[in-house]
């Protein structure tokens, strides 16, 4: 018997992402509802009745309110939004990041995929900051770049009609939503500085973490750590900085479930770049959400990846 699984929101970027790698499956079938009524409160708790699992690719608040629709029933949720990212009784859907996760995904009712930033940002820094490198009381800084579709429908209308620039910087305030669940699973105590930014291209990203050397961390023990961590790992890998090549492009990985990390810059002069690309709808969203919905559900955490 198949197992059955509801997209809650099915009809924007990320649901749309998770249908296309799941609609060959002969392991899933996707739980239906009219188009018509697919945001009608009863025909959504309709839905999660028949489902095994139910992945929320909604905006926030209506996130919550799907998991208090399902209320009473057997349901597990994964949740594609930020609503329960840092929320008791939630597991942070990032496998390879820390020991037991995996079991723990693998155990849990509700699932909280990690946000697109976060998972490059939160790759680099907690392997680092497990190994001794980077201290937890650190200051920080983390730059981001993103392509447009991590804006959602909204986003991708204005650059579709030709009315956004081609590059902008935002979150200025030091409040962009990510920033909770990274300080919550790196551990960090001093708040980093982040500077996200949107380019003019579909998808892709770019997550840089710029490092002094000194004291124990040169490019050569930045890169053994990470390379340690992720050894094994079928959808992580630490390449050397020849292998990245001198150009850092954020649509390298597009279409994958990959996130490719690579150490640069110069222990002679002291300055380094840790730099995690990875496609913001992959591994930043709809691939890790079938990731995680394998692991939760025990068959092979690649399928439809
Ligand atoms: N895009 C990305 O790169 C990433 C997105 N996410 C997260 O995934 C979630 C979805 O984002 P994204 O796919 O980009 O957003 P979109 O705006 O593309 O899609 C959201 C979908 O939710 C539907 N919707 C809104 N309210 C309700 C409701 N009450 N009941 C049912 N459906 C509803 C919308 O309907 P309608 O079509 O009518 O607008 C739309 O189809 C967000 O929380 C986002 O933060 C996570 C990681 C990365
Ligand atoms: C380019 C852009 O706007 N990106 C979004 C983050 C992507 C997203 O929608 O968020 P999650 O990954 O948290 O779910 C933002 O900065 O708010």
């Amino acid at each position: 018997m198949a197992y059955q699984v509801f997209i809650d929101g099915e009809a924007g970027t990320t649901g749309l992402q998770i249908r296309d790698r799941l609609a060959n499956r002969d392991d899933i079938q996707l739980v239906q509802v009219d188009p018509a009524r697919r945001k009608e409160p009863e025909a959504r708790r309709e839905a999660f009745a028949a489902a095994d699992v139910a992945i929320l690719c909604l905006p926030d608040d209506a996130a919550r309110e799907a998991v208090a629709l399902a209320e009473g029933l057997d349901v597990r949720f994964i949740d594609a939004s930020t609503a329960h990212r840092v929320a008791d009784g939630w597991v942070y859907g990032f496998a390879e990041v820390a020991a037991g996760a995996r079991e723990a995904i693998a155990a849990a009712k509700n699932v909280s995929n990690p946000g697109c930033y976060s998972t490059g940002a939160i790759a680099i820094i907690a392997p680092l900051v497990a190994a001794g490198l980077v201290a937890k009381d650190e200051a920080l800084s983390i730059i981001g770049v993103s392509g447009y579709t991590g804006g959602g429908k909204a986003m991708i209308a204005d650059f579709d009609a030709g009315e956004a620039p081609a590059h902008f910087i935002y979150a200025l305030d030091q409040h962009h939503k990510h920033l909770p669940e990274i300080i919550a699973r790196t551990g960090l105590t001093t708040r980093p500085v982040f500077s996200p930014a949107v380019g003019n291209f579909a998808q892709g990203m770019a997550i840089q973490l710029p490092l002094q050397l000194g004291g124990g961390r040169s490019l050569a023990t930045l890169h053994q750590a990470l390379a340690d961590h992720y050894a094994g790992a079928q959808f992580v890998r630490v390449v050397t900085a020849e292998e990245a090549g001198p150009r850092i492009v954020p649509t390298k990985l597009n279409d994958t479930n990959m996130l490719e990390i690579s150490v640069h810059g110069d222990d002679a002069n002291g300055c380094a770049n840790v730099i995690a690309v990875l496609d913001n709808l992959g591994k930043g969203a709809s691939g890790a959400a079938v990731q995680n919905l394998n692991i939760m559900l025990g068959v092979d955490e690649g399928a439809g990846l």
